[in-house]
């Protein structure tokens, strides 16, 4: 084989995700462990596959420049291996001379040789300029400084448009080229310690772990596989974004009047959120191991005992919620397969906090699934947000007066969040809004640019340039 492993890695991860619809975060891992690719090449292939596939819209803008056909007219498997090459051209420090010449064997070997010549071509041409350069170029040819904006960040222009707009009504307007290149800075991975399952000093002991400054839960990995950490494995830490934590514990942290011990969470999978709030909730109430065994069986009072029940509708992701919260007490969370919008009519004024974490189109979180701002499209809001109202007003509709809803999603887009909770609350009158930020405030008093959300409540949402999190929204609802 002429072409090097770690660019074939990349190249093979590039053609999944087009062509079956894969997730690259799922496709690279097992493909270099099969090909026992490790170490710096690793790196190197990861750094290509991802940084490829999020920049894709700003090197296909370029690529336009270059080619002597439109880039609908070329074949998929050498437009990608193309995207390839600009990435190493103007996104990584390979020599010129290298990434002109391992993208020609790649294409050569998949497409044959007269599509190596055009290949070869094209990129002799986009390696002639530097990035400053090609954006004066973009530039020029510009005809609306959105779809600009759009192409040198490589943004969908849709969903710039929708960012725009949700930043605009969090008054914050000014901030969208910050924001977008906020989203193509990959994270850093974040963990949750779930409270009463992992000691701080314990955390201190493990290398590569850090505070994640202001989300008492959240620390950072400053590198290295989770999965080696015995802490990750038995489930008493969880990968998790620190802005899911920080709403997760500002609904859990928000006033109820009276009786605070049974909650739901309605849409659980794959049960990040229901593991924090099982421990939450053991920690709260004194749960331990065992405590179901016996204890609670004279009360006559239903719902005497605490209780998580954490529903979820589908099937393959009830057992990823079993899974996750498996270090929790147990017979504190009762794991069930529904569907959400059911509950409220199934068993309604039962629950003290319930909490909506919505199927939503995720556009908070782009800058931790590479390819995901392609995958999405504006069609992809009809469906979901007829399902969010029913979600939110089945959610409401358990809960009992005095109790809160949470609704949540980690995606900005208004459609998803004010959309979704303004009509609900103007169209029912046994439900209010708290003050979300304020509550989130209270939570994580030190998280960076939280001082600034002073007066934009009574919905908090959260951005990856300002606060260092995915682009969380919370509502927090009483129930009268
Ligand atoms: C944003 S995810 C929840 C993430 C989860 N709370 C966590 O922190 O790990 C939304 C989940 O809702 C589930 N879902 C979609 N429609 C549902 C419904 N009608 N009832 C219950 N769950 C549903 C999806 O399968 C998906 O697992």
């Amino acid at each position: 084989m002429s072409v090097d492993a770690p660019r074939r890695a990349a190249y093979d991860v590039l053609r999944a995700v087009a062509e079956s619809d894969s997730y690259a975060n799922l496709v690279l891992p097992p493909l270099l462990a099969e090909r026992r690719i490790s170490g710096r090449d690793a790196a190197f292939a990861t750094e290509l596959a991802y940084g490829t596939l999020r920049l894709r819209g700003y090197y296909d803008a370029v690529l336009a420049l270059c080619a002597t056909r439109p880039l609908s007219e070329i074949d998929p498997r050498v437009l990608d291996a193309l995207r390839l090459g600009a990435h190493q051209l103007l996104g990584m420090r390979v020599p010129p001379h290298a990434g002109v010449a391992s993208t020609v064997d790649l294409v050569r070997d998949v497409a044959g040789p007269g599509a190596a010549k055009f290949a070869n071509a094209v990129l002799r041409q986009v390696g002639r300029a530097d990035p400053a350069e090609w954006d004066r170029r973009l530039a020029e040819r510009a005809t609306d400084r959105l779809e600009l904006l759009a192409a040198r960040t490589s943004h969908p222009a849709w969903i710039v448009r929708a960012l725009r707009e949700s930043l605009a009504a969090d008054g914050a307007a000014g901030e969208l080229g910050e924001l977008l290149t906020a989203d193509n800075a990959a994270p850093r991975v974040t963990l949750a310690a779930r409270p009463g399952l992992v000691s701080e000093r314990e955390l201190e002991r493990e290398h590569h772990v850090s505070p994640f400054p202001g989300v008492p839960t959240a620390w950072h990995l400053d590198g290295g596989d989770p999965g080696r950490i015995p802490a990750v494995r038995q489930g008493r830490l969880g990968v998790q974004d620190a802005g899911s934590q920080l709403v997760t514990l500002a609904f859990a942290g928000a006033p109820v009047t009276g009786r605070d011990r049974v909650w739901a969470d309605l849409c659980a999978g794959p049960g990040g959120k229901s593991a924090l709030l099982g421990a939450l909730l053991a920690e709260r109430t004194g749960w331990a191991d065992g405590e179901a065994d016996g204890r609670f069986d004279d009360e006559a009072e239903t719902d005497a005992r605490p209780v998580l029940v954490a529903g979820e509708v589908q099937p393959h992701r009830v057992g990823l919620v079993q899974r996750s919260v498996k270090a929790v007490p147990r017979g504190l969370i009762d794991v069930r397969q529904w569907d959400g919008r059911d509950l409220g009519r199934d068993e309604p004024g039962r629950f003290d906090r319930v909490l909506v974490d919505a199927p939503c189109t995720g556009l908070g979180a782009l800058r931790r699934r590479p390819e995901a701002r392609w995958r999405r499209t504006p069609a992809d809001l009809d469906s979901l947000t007829g399902l969010q109202t029913a979600l939110l007003t089945s959610a409401i509709d358990a809960t009992r007066p005095g109790g809160v809803v949470g609704y949540v999603t980690c995606s900005p887009h208004l459609a998803e969040t004010r959309g979704i909770v303004e009509p609900v609350l103007a169209g029912r009158d046994d439900v209010e809004p708290i003050d979300a930020v304020e509550v989130a405030r209270a939570v994580a008093p030190g998280l960076a640019g939280i001082a600034e959300t002073d007066g934009r409540g009574p919905f908090l949402q959260l951005w990856p340039h300002r606060h260092g999190t995915d682009a969380m929204f919370l509502a927090l609802l009483r129930r009268r």
